[in-house]
């Protein structure tokens, strides 16, 4: 008789505790006879439950020390440039500049970097054939928003030392380029794994932070017509201004304009703050308005099921919901009361960091498309909700310097509501953007690169000169059952084909950014960082700058804010993240939790 537990599993499990060996006995029965996103919305809530807890025990490895000193939290109240000061006992934690953490240990299987070769992988199988898209689920924004965040929360940094890349014999025709050079990633390198704390808009050091500051009121530079400054060499003034597009600057823009109402607002209410005061607590407003729009709106238009909608609800309000949060703040813990507001931040025994894994399961480059399509939005009759399309322009044109120019050109109400009538590219094979393949990055300060890269062939070859586990690897360690074959993968045919082609039968060999985008797809961390954990509270926040969180739930409620009649002219959809023009979801009369 075949063992319960999964023989791969069997030396995970041998090294829990006996309550967790019980749960994990739990997760693994729903694991084998059906698939969790199934379950009624309590039982799959249980299930993800489960999961977080044996995952924040297990799969968190700390990797180099931290040596940070204790600090007076009194003293910074605030988030300081390079997001130090985070952590209660140890003022590096979560800053810039610390050690990429991992939820596994590095790949021990022994393929070379280049088996199988980096470029065949992505003509083969990464390579857009035709445009697959999200259908109504996701538009533009999301697409710009993910970028967002990315740029927020992670940054691996580079050796002096360059690798070279040439398309193997036979394969030229199927990679844009024949050969091309970028530098390795830094061995013992000291990526920066920021916290959730807005440095996309804020900058990473005092150097960025000085350059996007007005002084006056607290407020951060932006130009007349809403979008972000530019300097002599037309880089935009903004915290990150790496590997930029017109519709990631204009998120940039907008958030800059809450973070200058958010001062407005407090000059209003608290008029002895001075530049410094204002400007500390519209950052912690507006990177919390930023965490809970990602964690409450963002996440739950990706995911979009009932049981992802009520496992995000519970993470930042818990499960007795907002109204009890409002009415009682945080009194019995993460899950009743939600992560946000709790006693002390909790990292389970692990230094806070952002994780090598968690920078490949987000490589989703495939959400981009080929092209922006424009839209009229002087339209001819009052009813039309759908704005009618004026020109289609190459995403070429809109990135770096000359994208933008053309957004200045095409302005920021038009650009957004063209984003949110667009659907944005499907995380699948054969949909990575054909102008990615031939590109030319940009250095930290926002300058071109001398040597343009293939982005699909460089992604292949990251994960695996950071060691990090391929895909059948990556879900033992996550506790899900391996595949044996491809059919465990997915039922499509032309898939596993493909997949045959390039890996043969060996499943161990296939590259986790691969498994990701073809395996099936089902249908449609905050509680380290003290700034949304023992101090969100009126005395970090101020009275006013909580209220104005609180009242803050999801993109559109930002966009309304900025663009009063925008969405009530623009958008049927139930969120600014979903196709504009698409239905509203469904009125579901059942309470959430008994789905
Ligand atoms: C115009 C749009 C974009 C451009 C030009 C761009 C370009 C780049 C470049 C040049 C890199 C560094 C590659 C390397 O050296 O390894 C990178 C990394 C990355 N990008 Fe993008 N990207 C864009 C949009 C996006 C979007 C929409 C996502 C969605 C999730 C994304 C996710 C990532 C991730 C996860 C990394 C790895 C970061 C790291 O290794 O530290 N990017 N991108």
């Amino acid at each position: 008789m075949a063992p319960f537990v999964h023989p791969d599993l069997q030396p995970l499990v041998a090294k829990m505790t006996l309550f967790d060996t019980i749960l994990f006995y739990m997760i693994h029965f729903v694991d084998k006879i059906v698939l969790w996103h199934r379950l009624p919305v309590l039982l799959g809530a249980i299930y993800l439950g489960i999961r977080r807890r044996l995952h924040n025990r297990y799969n968190l490895l700390h990797v180099g020390g931290v040596s940070g000193h204790n600090y007076d939290k009194q003293d910074y109240a605030y988030r300081t440039p390079a997001g130090t000061c985070n952590h209660p006992d140890d003022h590096l934690v979560g800053s810039q500049g610390t050690i990429f953490g991992r939820n596994m240990p590095p790949t021990t299987l022994n393929y070379g970097l280049l088996e199988p070769h980096p470029a065949v992988v992505a003509s083969k199988l990464l390579a857009r054939k035709s445009f697959i898209d999200t259908g109504k689920q996701f538009n533009m924004i999301a697409c710009s928003w993910i970028q967002f965040m990315i740029h927020d929360w992670i940054d691996h940094l580079e050796d002096t030392e360059q690798v070279e890349i040439s398309a193997p014999d036979g394969y030229s025709s199927g990679c844009p380029l024949k050969t091309f050079k970028f530098f390795k990633t830094k061995k013992f390198q000291t990526g920066s794994t920021d916290m959730k704390d807005g440095s996309v808009i804020y900058g990473n050091n005092e150097k960025g932070m000085g350059r996007v500051r007005t002084f006056r009121d607290g407020k951060l530079r932006i130009s007349e017509d809403g979008l972000l400054e530019h300097d002599e060499k037309g880089i935009p003034v903004s915290g990150d201004v790496r590997n930029t597009w017109a519709g990631y600057s204009l998120l940039q823009a907008l958030f800059v304009k809450e973070h200058n109402a958010v001062c407005d607002m407090l000059k209003e209410h608290y008029p002895d703050f001075d530049d410094e005061q204002l400007y500390r607590y519209a950052r912690l407003v507006t990177s919390a308005v930023i965490a809970k729009i990602h964690t409450i709106d963002w996440t739950v238009e990706l995911l979009k099921t009932d049981t992802l909608l009520a496992a995000m609800r519970i993470n930042w309000y818990g499960f007795m919901g907002k109204k009890f949060k409002d009415l009682f703040g945080n009194i019995f813990g993460p899950e009743l009361s939600g992560l946000v507001g709790l006693k002390e931040p909790r990292d389970h025994g692990v230094p806070y960091s952002l994780t090598e894994e968690f920078v490949s399961v987000y490589r989703m480059h495939a959400l981009l498309p080929e092209e922006m399509v424009l839209r009229n939005i002087k339209p001819t009759t009052e009813e039309d909700k759908c704005p009618p399309i004026l020109e289609k322009v190459p995403m070429e044109a809109l990135i770096g310097k000359q994208g933008g120019k053309r957004l200045s050109k095409i302005g920021m109400e038009q650009m957004l509501v063209s984003m949110g009538h667009q659907s944005c590219g499907a995380v699948a094979l054969w949909n990575f953007p054909t102008w990615l393949r031939n590109l030319v990055a940009h250095d930290i300060d926002g300058e071109d690169r001398p040597d343009p890269v293939d982005m699909a062939t460089m992604e292949v070859y990251r994960d695996r000169e950071r060691g990090v586990a391929r895909y059948n690897e990556f879900r033992r360690n996550m506790l899900m059952i391996p595949i044996s074959k491809w059919e465990d993968l997915t039922d499509d045919e032309e898939v596993i084909e493909g997949l045959k082609d390039v890996y043969g039968d060996d499943v161990e060999k296939l590259d986790l950014i691969v498994g990701l985008h073809a395996e099936k797809k089902i249908k449609g961390r905050l509680e380290a960082d003290r700034f949304f954990t023992t101090n969100f509270n009126a005395k970090t926040y101020t009275d006013e700058g909580l209220e104005w969180v609180n009242n803050t739930e999801t993109l559109k409620d930002v966009i309304d804010r900025h663009f009063p009649e925008m969405t009530e002219k623009w958008m049927t959809s139930s969120s600014a993240f979903s196709v504009w023009g698409s239905m509203p979801d469904p009125k579901k009369f059942m309470p959430l939790y008994l789905r």
